[in-house]
């Protein structure tokens, strides 16, 4: 992969946590405030995807997270990013996540409780994705 294309990826963590995945409320941008999604970000130019989402899920969440592996598949977002999932645990002696930046509000679902969130359209595939590895 070119240095170019891992600017445009966008990692999202599938956080799992006793048979439950984390589901974040984005605060901002305006267009995207009040949907649901997958903690992340972006990729920082030369950095690998698994630190980008170690980094992302202690930046916006406050936790010590570990990724564990690639939910197959990518997805694409507004032009020209892409997002890539990992399911991802919190280390022991973590904080529990809290909503520090990009949210206003988690939720743990389990998995009958998945769709009970308006996700971001974008992130629709990908949370069928994680289902498929359900009970989680
Ligand atoms: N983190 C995340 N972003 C998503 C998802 N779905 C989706 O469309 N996006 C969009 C929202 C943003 O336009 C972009 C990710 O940007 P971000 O704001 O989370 O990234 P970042 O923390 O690196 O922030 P910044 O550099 O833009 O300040 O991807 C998702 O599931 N997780």
């Amino acid at each position: 992969m070119t240095s170019r294309s891992e600017r445009l990826v966008v990692v999202g963590a599938a956080l799992l946590d006793s048979g439950r995945l984390l589901a974040a409320r984005r605060s901002a941008p305006a267009g995207l405030a009040g949907r649901w999604e997958l903690p992340g970000g972006k990729v920082e130019p030369g950095e690998r995807p698994e630190d980008a989402l170690t980094r992302e899920l202690r930046e916006e969440l406050g936790v010590d997270a570990e990724p564990v592996e690639r939910v197959p598949g990518q997805w694409p977002l507004r032009e020209p990013y892409v997002l890539w999932v990992w399911t991802a645990r919190l280390l022991p002696g973590s904080r529990a996540p809290a909503p520090l930046q990009d949210h206003d509000e988690l939720r743990w679902l389990a998995p009958a409780a998945l769709w009970d969130v308006p996700w971001l359209d974008q992130d629709v595939p990908a949370v069928r994705e994680v289902e498929r590895l359900a009970p989680f």
